[in-house]
């Protein structure tokens, strides 16, 4: 397993948040966290990458123990995270967004060049040399993410990465995120619905008021109108 994670628990001053969370992710899969508004999944990978200080429970990356690293160690290892909200360089082109991202290849990682990601991202091409801050907010979640992947990790989480895009839009992304699967990518994404999830999705976990309270395939999950009902959205 590329990420594996056991007992995750987490916390926010006093509040508890997370409870025993445990995951995993392989590499060439798509693994779903599906839960409501304010399920943790967002906690979940700020806790998976190291942006939630208190935190226990065990936390391995590429047969590392990351449990006790800095964020700054875990995404050198190769842990790529897209936040909910895009945060890319407006006052940069789209280029130069993506010569920020830009990290020297990686062992067991697929290498990414800015050319193959306007590749991966058509849109993108389209506008190499305008500002970031004036694109879409389809187009900048696009960005991010391949700002991201410009940093050729082994792993990627996207947090609803589906997110207020224009259904066209949500195609080329499930497209895209199927493209960095079958390039060998471990692929995290948060979502509230089974929608999106459904389309791209190789297995899935439900949380709910921070607890894992499904874990099974895709399919699995389709079939069970029971859990379903009980802990997703219409
Ligand atoms: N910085 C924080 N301080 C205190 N509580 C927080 C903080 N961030 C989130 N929470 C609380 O933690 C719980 C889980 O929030 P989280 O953002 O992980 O949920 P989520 O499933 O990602 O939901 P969303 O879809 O809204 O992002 C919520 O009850 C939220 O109010």
């Amino acid at each position: 397993m590329k990420l594996e994670a056991h007992n995750l628990n987490a916390f926010y001053g006093r509040a508890q948040i997370l409870f025993d969370v445990g995951l995993k992710a392989g590499a060439g899969e798509v693994v779903a966290l599906i839960g409501r508004n304010g399920a943790g999944k967002s906690t979940t990978f700020k806790s998976l990458v190291g942006l939630v200080p208190q935190r226990t429970g065990q936390l391995v990356f590429n047969g590392t123990d990351i449990s006790a690293l800095p964020v700054h160690d875990i995404v050198r290892l190769g842990l790529g995270y897209v936040p909910e909200d895009r945060r890319i360089f407006t006052d940069l082109t789209v280029e130069e967004n993506l010569d920020v991202g830009t990290q020297p290849p990686r062992d067991g990682a697929p290498t990414w060049t800015k050319e193959r990601l306007f590749h991966l991202f058509p849109n993108l091409a389209g506008m190499r040399d305008r500002g970031a801050g004036r694109m879409s907010g389809g187009e900048q979640q696009m960005l991010t993410i391949a700002r991201s992947l410009m940093g050729n990790p082994s792993l990627i989480m996207l947090d609803e990465p589906s997110e207020g895009l224009a259904p066209k839009i949500v195609e080329d992304m499930a497209n895209a995120i199927l493209a960095m699967k079958n390039e060998g990518l471990a692929v995290l994404i948060s979502e509230q619905n089974l929608h999106f999830a459904k389309m791209i999705s190789d297995r899935a976990y439900i949380i709910e008021k921070g607890r894992i309270c499904f874990d099974g395939t895709m399919a699995e999950l389709s079939a069970d109108e029971e859990v379903r009902n009980t802990y997703l959205a219409v």
